[in-house]
Parts: structure tokens; sequence; C-alpha cells
């Protein structure tokens, strides 16, 4: 059988794009990777901030913002538009052909909103195992374009629902797996997942299972990067080739045969 060609997924988050240097740096990293390649952004913080001046509280539980109608409004034009666009023009700036889309354009990512249960998270969108479509993700690829994503999807009937972003890289992931080799990086502003959240230096090179169990049982881990871990084993559980936790600014190493941060398996 002929070898896949190989797409690069990467997903940069809320600090890295609330740091215009860093997000600048990484853009320009980001447009020199070779090939096919995917970005997935988030951006919670700038909607956090965005809905402080509205007016309109942020809360979060498990790592995902509760998203009422009033924040799903702000999330759609702050993810979808502004995040979005600036994004998309500083690619182009940087020379990378990009195009940037939510969940909903060309249907790319139809979702489930989330069933309350003993919480409800509002206008969340899960994404059912096998629903992302490849197809107008590939066309793109193929004429030489580099989709941008937004944290958004939708659920068929009219409404956008809120995403966590390393949710849709890591299902955006599974589904290209069928068609290319993936190598998923998620960049942050940390080195990689570390054993002590209070020491920058305390990287973890390798994670499996067991080590994951460890860290949970030990309390080594809260917030964002509990989705992100989550979603890392996920993607290697489901076809994805390569999965890394690591620095915006490491980018460059963990898209070459070099890995810097810490590797999923
Ligand atoms: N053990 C840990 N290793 C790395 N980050 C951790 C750890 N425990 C908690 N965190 C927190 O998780 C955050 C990453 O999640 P998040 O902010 O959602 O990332 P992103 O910017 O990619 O969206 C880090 O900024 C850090 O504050
Ligand atoms: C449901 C949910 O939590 N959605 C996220 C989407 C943005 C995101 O994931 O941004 P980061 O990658 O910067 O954290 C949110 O609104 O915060």
């Amino acid at each position: 059988m002929a070898a896949k060609e190989k797409v690069f997924v990467v997903k940069v988050g809320g600090n890295v794009i609330d740091n215009p240097a860093l997000l600048d740096t990484f853009l320009a990293d980001f447009a020199k990777v070779p090939g096919r390649k995917v970005l997935i952004h988030g951006g919670g913080k700038i909607a956090t901030r965005i809905g402080d001046k509205l007016g309109i509280e942020s809360k979060y539980l498990n790592g995902r913002r509760i998203t009422d109608a009033e924040t799903v409004d702000v999330v759609t034009m702050v993810y979808g538009g502004l995040v979005n666009k600036q994004i998309v023009a500083k690619l182009q700036a940087a020379g990378a052909n990009a195009i940037g889309l939510t969940g909903a354009d060309a249907n790319i990512i139809p979702a489930v909103k989330r069933p309350v249960k003993d919480v409800d998270y509002g206008f969340v969108g899960d994404i059912p195992a096998g629903t992302v479509q490849t197809a107008p993700l590939q066309l793109l690829l193929d004429a030489g374009l580099t989709p941008v994503l937004s944290p958004l999807t939708h659920d068929g009937k009219g409404q956008i629902l809120n995403t966590n972003a390393d949710t849709i890289a890591s299902s955006v992931a599974v589904a290209l797996a069928s068609h290319y080799d993936v190598r998923l990086v998620f960049c942050f502003e940390k080195k990689g997942v570390l054993r002590d959240a209070n020491d920058d230096d305390s990287v973890i090179n390798l994670i499996n299972q067991d080590v994951y169990r460890e860290l949970l049982a030990a309390g080594a881990l809260s917030d964002g990067i509990l989705p992100k871990l989550e979603n890392a084993f996920a993607a290697i559980g489901n076809g994805v080739k390569e999965v890394l936790i690591g620095h915006a600014d490491d980018l460059r190493r963990n898209t070459s045969d070099a890995v810097a941060g810490t590797l999923i398996c």
C-alpha cells in the first residue's frame, strides 16, 4: 500500500493568542510548516475579557465554558470573527494561504448540544464519533489552502454551539487520520505537561495511560490541561499517528523529526 501523505493538525490556545509577540512568532513558524496543515485556534481568554466588558460573566466547569444564550453570541463574534480573521490575516502576511472557517461552514463539524445531566452547559457542542466531514478539508488542502478552524460547531438546526478547541483539534485529527498520516500538536504557553503545575521546568516527556492515571490521582492536573489530555488520548487511541503537547515557541521542532515537550502514547 502506498504511504499516506502527512498532515499536521496544530492547535493554538488562548494564552498564546492573547500574547501578540508569542502569537506573531507562532504564526510565522506555522506558515513555514511544509505541506498540508490545518490550524485550530482557541481564544477563551479573549472571549472572557470581551464578555466582562459587556457585563457577561464567564463560568467554567471541568475546563468547559457554561454557554448560555448571551454567551454563545459573544463566543460566535469573538471566535468566528475577531480571533479567526486576525489569525487568517496574519497568516496571509506570513505567506500561508489561509482560509478561516467555523465548524458550521461546509458542514465540517456537526455536533450535538450537550445533554443536561447534573450540569446544564448550555450551548456547548459534543462531537459524535465519525461526524467530522473531511471532504471539504481535503478539497481545501488539495487546493493548497490552509484551513483555520475556530472552536464553533453547529447542531444542523440553525444553532451555533461552543466546543472546546482541543476537542475540535482531536476530532479533526481523528477524521483526517483515515486519509493521512496525522501528527497532532497542541501548542500552549508551557513547555509541556508539567509534573508540578508551578514548576515550568518539570515537563514530563512521555505520558501513557499509567502515567496519566498517576498524575490524576496525585492531583497534578487541573483547569485546561484536563480537556487537553482527554483529547490527546482520544486522538492517539483513534488512529492519529503522533500526538504532542508543547510550547508555541517549539512548533518548528515539533513539526520536524525532533520532539520538544510531551509525547502522548
Ligand atoms: N500539570 C499541568 N501541566 C501543564 N499545565 C497545567 C497543569 N495543571 C494545570 N495546568 C494549566 O492548564 C493550562 C492549559 O490549559 P488551557 O489554558 O486550556 O490551554 P490552552 O491555552 O491551550 O487553551 C495551563 O496554562 C496551566 O495553567
Ligand atoms: C465549551 C468551551 O469551553 N469552549 C471553549 C472554546 C475556546 C477554547 O477552547 O479556547 P482555548 O483553547 O483558548 O481554551 C471556551 O469557550 O472557552
